[in-house]
């Protein structure tokens, strides 16, 4: 009996230290927000600035892709070159990729078609000619549902200090209208912002492949792009490749705006599910991390504890955690929006409602079968990270 007393008095002892670790956690990521983001480019001299291939893989057309891909024919960098990567030769993609050259003939701008397999990674094989004949050492990879802004790229350059090897940006979205969006930005804003501020002030690898600048020639070292197409989550071994080499991997002080032009619940949440099935065959620690580190479950798990301890009431206990964390969501997501919100109050309400209930149900889903749907292909997971695609039977 003394034994299970002291079982349970450990584990809460442990859950209210975790606990308190959370709001540590919190804080720093607003601060370190705070501090980091949307800081002012500089102004440079242009040829104190190296060259940058800006590699785009695309597959498809959505209604915000000219807008998107146009962001990055007025980027005000020095130099520069667009290596447009489009898969499929019937793809859309290609008139509005056609159509831009047209009108910005000044950009240095090349079209690569039909990628060339070196892996089971799609986005890698897309990519394999583009980057194989990008001119300059410093490589962009840049996905296509993404609106850069006219400093960004400049941003990320002059974060790539000499011992930085490779600079990601911290994914969020651009404003558009619905709820869709606003959920997106409560996602990116909140729980997502929040780890990946920590882990780049703690240096753990989240590199996010959406918007990445690195050394190409370290690239090159650890075997080239093709490398990586063994795995779907290329970009956290891209990262890592880096970390192993002793090179830094830093965030940019800009965040990658995605833009796409479809958008609804559903989409986003086959996205979260996906990446969590990646995440859980790279590092099987998340897995159990990632629940403990809900709002809920962590306000459920800790009422218990403070119960046992403290004799404390788990109710008020509980409602007070949520209430200090949604109010410092808000707080992190003013940090990150930096300018008023696009959303009303009640708005954000019930969209940080929907994000804190919906991910416990999508943290099920990805449980529940390994394989990944993805632009159309579908693939089997492998514990650590490797896929294998799945090819379905030709009937006659
Ligand atoms: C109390 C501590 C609790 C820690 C709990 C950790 C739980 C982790 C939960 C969330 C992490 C969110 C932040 C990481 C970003 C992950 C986004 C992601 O999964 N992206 C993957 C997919 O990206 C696309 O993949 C296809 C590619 O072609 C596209 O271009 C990509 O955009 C991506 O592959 C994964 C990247 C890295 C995942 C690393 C996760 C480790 C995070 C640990 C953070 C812990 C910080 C705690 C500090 C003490
Ligand atoms: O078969 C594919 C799937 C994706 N991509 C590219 O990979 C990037 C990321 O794709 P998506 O936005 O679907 O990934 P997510 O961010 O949702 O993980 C985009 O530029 C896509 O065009 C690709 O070239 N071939």
């Amino acid at each position: 009996m003394e034994s299970l007393d002291l079982t349970l008095f450990g584990l809460a002892i442990f859950l209210f230290a975790g606990w308190c670790f959370n709001w540590f956690l919190h804080v720093l990521a607003i601060l370190y927000g705070k501090w980091k983001l949307h800081r002012p480019t500089p102004a440079v001299p242009p040829e104190d600035l190296p060259g940058i291939s800006v590699l785009k893989p695309l597959v498809g057309v959505d209604p915000h892709l000219f807008e998107n891909l146009e962001s990055f024919f007025t980027l005000k960098y020095p130099a520069f070159e667009l290596l447009f990567c489009i898969q499929d030769e019937m793809d859309g993609a290609l008139m509005v990729v056609k159509s831009l050259c047209q009108k910005y003939p000044n950009v240095d701008a090349k079209l690569f078609l039909g990628g060339k397999k070196v892996g089971v990674n799609p986005k890698i094989n897309n990519m394999s000619i583009g980057y194989e004949a990008a001119k300059y050492d410093l490589i962009m990879i840049s996905d296509s549902g993404l609106k850069m802004a006219p400093d960004t790229l400049l941003d990320m350059a002059l974060t790539l200090t000499d011992k930085v090897g490779l600079v990601h940006q911290m994914p969020y979205a651009c404003s558009r209208k619905g709820i869709a969006s606003h959920l997106e930005k409560v996602y990116f804003g909140s729980q997502h912002a929040k780890m990946y501020l920590c882990a780049d002030v703690f240096r753990i690898n989240c590199t996010t492949g959406m918007s990445c600048l690195m050394r190409k020639h370290v690239v090159e070292e650890a075997g080239g792009l093709k490398e990586f197409g063994h795995y779907l989550a290329e970009d956290y071994f891209l990262g890592q490749a880096f970390l192993d080499r002793g090179w830094r991997v830093k965030i940019s002080s800009h965040t990658a705006m995605q833009n796409s032009g479809m958008y609804s619940i559903s989409q986003h949440h086959n996205r979260l599910v996906r990446w969590m099935k990646l995440r859980t065959a790279m590092l099987p620690l998340t897995m159990f991390l990632e629940p403990v580190s809900q709002c809920m479950v962590m306000g459920a798990l800790v009422s218990w504890a403070v119960t046992y301890l403290f004799d404390w009431s788990p109710l008020m206990f509980f409602l007070g955690h949520v209430l200090v964390w949604f109010l410092l969501d808000y707080l992190q997501i003013k940090v990150i929006e930096n300018k008023p919100l696009p959303f009303s109050k009640f708005e954000y309400i019930v969209c940080w409602f929907l994000n804190e209930l919906s991910y416990l149900a999508l943290i099920v889903q990805s449980h529940i079968d390994s394989t990944i749907s993805w632009r159309g292909k579908r693939f089997r997971l492998r514990w650590g990270g490797y896929v294998e695609e799945m090819h379905t039977k030709q009937t006659v």
